[in-house]
Parts: C-alpha cells; structure tokens; sequence
C-alpha cells in the first residue's frame, strides 16, 4: 500500500496561473525520492499540497489511502503531524535555545517534560548535535542550523519527510552531507521527498527523481537508470 499518492492532480492558483497539470505518482512507505524541475515547475505547490497548504483544483491526493480532500478543521494538524517539512531557510527562533527549537512541536502536543527531555536530547544527539542544546541557532553554523531544522521536522516521528531546497543556502560539500543525512531517514521506515533544482547534486545520490516541467511530470526516473549513467 502506497503512503501518498497523486491521482490526476492539477492545481490553478487564483489569476489563472497552472502550477500542476494531471500529476501521477505514488511513494512507498520508506521511499526516499526526489522532486526536480526549473524554477516555477511547480515543485514547492507539489509539497504544499501534502502538508495541505495548499489543496488540488482537480485530483486527489491519497495519504496512506485517506483522501486529503476530506481532511478539514482540526483534523489538518493531526495530519500535519504525519508530515515533517524542513525549509531552506531552516526558520528557527532566533531567541530560543537549539533545544527549545526542537521541543517545540513535542511541547505543542501537551507531551510530559521529561518525555520531551528524552526525545529531544536522543535526536540531537543521532544528528551529531549532543552538547549544543543550550546553543542559540545564531551561534551554529549554517550546516549545523539545517541539521536543527531537520532534527525539529522529525522529532514528531512523521511517516514522511518533505524538504523544500534544503541545500539551498549551503556549499556543496555540506549540501552533500546533508542529502546523505536524508538518504539515512528511510532505513528508520520515513519516506522522504526531497524538492531541490541542483540536478547533479540530485543525480549523485541515485534515488529516484520526478522531473516537473511547466507544471507536467515529464519524467520519473528510477535508482536503476541513474546508475547506469
Ligand atoms: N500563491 C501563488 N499565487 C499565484 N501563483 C503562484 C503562487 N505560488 C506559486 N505560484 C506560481 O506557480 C508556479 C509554480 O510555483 P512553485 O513555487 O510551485 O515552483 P517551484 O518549482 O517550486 O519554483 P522555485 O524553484 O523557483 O521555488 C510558478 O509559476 C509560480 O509563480
């Protein structure tokens, strides 16, 4: 059982603009994938469209076979939680601590302190973060920062990861590093769908890539073919 899946999915924003025509794919629990496509393709709609930023003009999407149409209210967070997002811009708190910034979605839940305790610390700590809680982001650098932005997105155990450019701001040895991180998340069961433009950063890592153009897939490309390149 796939755990998205786009079903014909179009969407329009309002003054006319097609950001997504007749989109089909399906991700598997576990998968990791990237989505890739010039700049307006329509990559970041397709990721808002799974957090429900943003919702279909036609088609579905399916999550874990649940129509997101039907997702409405109060049941739009719960489904939030599913779905870990991390930002180009990572979008810390400046003013809070490296801890705080990662416990926050945990203490949002009404989860008990030490649990949090415990969580927050286990994640820094697989992130190569131990000892910098009490660090404002301010004080990380720019590729540690990013690492915080992620460590907050999976600190709620989504079952899936969606990253809008998340190696936007970095050099290329640190974006690296930071798509290897990614590509470790789906051995732990979280599928993974990356949106990034840098094609050959993308075609390094050999997994399987969506191609946008104008709004259209044009191409869905798997591990196998990129390893023949
Ligand atoms: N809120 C909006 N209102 C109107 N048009 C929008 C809106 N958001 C995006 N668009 C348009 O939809 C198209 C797809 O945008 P989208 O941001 O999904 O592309 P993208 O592939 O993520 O681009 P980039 O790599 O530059 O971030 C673009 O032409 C954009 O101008």
């Amino acid at each position: 059982m796939s755990l998205l899946r786009f079903d014909g999915v179009s969407k329009q924003y309002p003054g006319g603009h097609q950001a997504l025509a007749e989109v089909n794919f399906a991700v598997e629990p576990g998968e990791m994938l990237f989505v890739t496509g010039h700049s307006g393709a329509g990559k970041s709609t397709l990721l808002k469209l799974i957090q429900l930023a943003e919702r279909p003009n036609r088609g579905a999407v399916l999550f874990d076979e649940r129509n997101l149409h039907n997702v409405r209210g109060r049941k739009v967070a719960l489904h939030r939680r599913d779905v870990g997002v991390v930002y180009q811009n990572h979008q810390l708190l400046t003013d809070r601590t490296i801890f705080e910034n990662v416990a926050l979605p945990l203490i949002l839940r009404g989860m008990p302190r030490a649990e949090i305790g415990k969580r927050v610390r286990s994640q820094l700590e697989r992130l190569g973060l131990g000892g910098r809680e009490k660090s404002l982001p301010s004080q990380l650098s720019a590729g540690e920062q990013q690492r915080v932005g992620i460590a907050r997105a999976l600190i709620g155990e989504p079952r899936m990861l969606v990253a809008d450019e998340p190696t936007g701001n970095l050099d290329p040895t640190l974006s690296a590093e930071i798509m290897e991180l990614f590509a470790s998340l789906p051995q732990r069961g979280t599928s993974v769908l990356v949106a990034s433009h840098d094609l050959n950063l993308v075609k390094r890592m050999k997994k399987r890539v969506l191609v946008l153009n104008h709004g259209q897939l044009v191409d869905d490309i798997s591990p196998e073919d990129l390893a023949d390149e």
